[in-house]
């Protein structure tokens, strides 16, 4: 148990010219929640797309506790797309029994997983009423509550906190952690990054159809610069200039902000600030996960400049 896990293997595909994946790698374990980021365009819906198996890929394999995903894996997967996939016609309780059952469970427990997961998701009220007359984001319940419903063994959610409102959000995000702890391997798409950061075990930062960097968000934020930033009111332009090991940034709201070499003594960068006078902040900071996506899109509009050139 403890070593499954929801393998992507070097997938590839296109539509036409467009390169959607190119070689896309990495794994989400059994009982963590990874986090899928990357800018519109880069992948993320092909991949969890083909992961599900509604679409095939040119190359590469998906594979479930080392065995390439079959039809029959395909049913013990949850799966929120991003284009939602609702009737809206049908009530919410009768859809989600209906797909209950179409997972292969008995009415009784069909109606009893629709009336949990309806209670648990906030729109217990709404079960008898047709899914369109439900607001966006309560639709957007319903739809977990379809991913949830059959009991899966993998959840695969593509974008599902967009357009929820902060409740909801704290609701899914207990959901997806609740999941996680019985043993599920969580995988969804976000762009919101400071909930991925919060939520997530580890992340995947997804560039032009490959991952490009992979790891707990401590260990994607260890591979960035660490900055320093100090408040020291009284301090001449200038009086970091010239410090081993320091490079001096633009400054922001009044901080010097500067950047320290491996190895560089913060200490000697404290003592030369207090000779100044007072010093009222002294900060060392790693770059947040939005700064390292950022980091990776400007990357990605160097390669395009340069594929554009070729
Ligand atoms: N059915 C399709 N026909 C043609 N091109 C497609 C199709 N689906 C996706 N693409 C292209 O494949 C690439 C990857 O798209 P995909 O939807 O997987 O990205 P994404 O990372 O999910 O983006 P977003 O964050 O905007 O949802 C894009 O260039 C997209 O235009």
């Amino acid at each position: 148990m403890a070593d499954r896990r929801l393998a992507i293997d070097q997938l590839t595909k296109r539509y036409g010219d467009t390169v959607a994946l190119d070689g896309m790698t990495f794994d989400v374990r059994a009982g963590e929640i990874f986090g899928f980021v990357g800018s519109n365009g880069a992948g993320k819906t092909t991949t969890m797309r083909i992961a599900l198996g509604v679409l095939a890929a040119d190359s590469g394999e998906v594979r479930w506790d080392g065995t390439p995903v079959t039809l029959e894996t395909r049913s013990r997967i949850g799966y929120m797309p991003e284009e939602r996939g609702l009737y809206p016609r049908m009530r919410v309780g009768e859809q989600l029994e209906y797909l209950a059952r179409l997972h292969g469970m008995d009415r009784p427990a069909a109606v009893r997983a629709a009336q949990e997961w309806t209670e648990r998701l906030g729109v217990a009220a709404r079960r008898g009423d047709e899914v369109q007359k439900l607001s966006l984001g309560n639709q957007q319940r319903v739809q977990l509550a379809a991913a949830l419903v059959h009991d899966p063994e993998i959840l695969v959610l593509d974008e599902p906190f967009s357009g929820l409102d902060p409740v909801a959000v704290d609701v899914m995000s207990e959901v997806l952690r609740e999941k996680a702890a019985q043993g599920i391997p969580v995988i969804f798409s976000s762009h919101q990054l400071e909930l991925v950061e919060r939520l997530c075990d580890r992340v995947g930062i997804v560039r032009a159809g490959s991952m490009v960097a992979c790891g707990t968000v401590d260990e994607l934020r260890s591979g960035g610069e660490e900055l320093l930033l100090v408040d020291a009111p009284g301090a001449p332009d200038g009086w970091a200039a010239g410090l081993p090991g320091v490079t001096v940034l633009p400054a922001q709201r009044g901080r010097t902000v500067l950047r320290l070499e491996e190895g560089a003594d913060d200490q000697a960068v404290l003592a030369a600030a207090l000779a100044t006078g007072p010093v009222r902040e002294f900060t060392r900071s790693r770059p947040s996960l939005t700064d390292l996506f950022r980091h990776v899109v400007s990357a990605e509009q160097t390669v395009g400049a340069g594929e554009g050139q070729q």
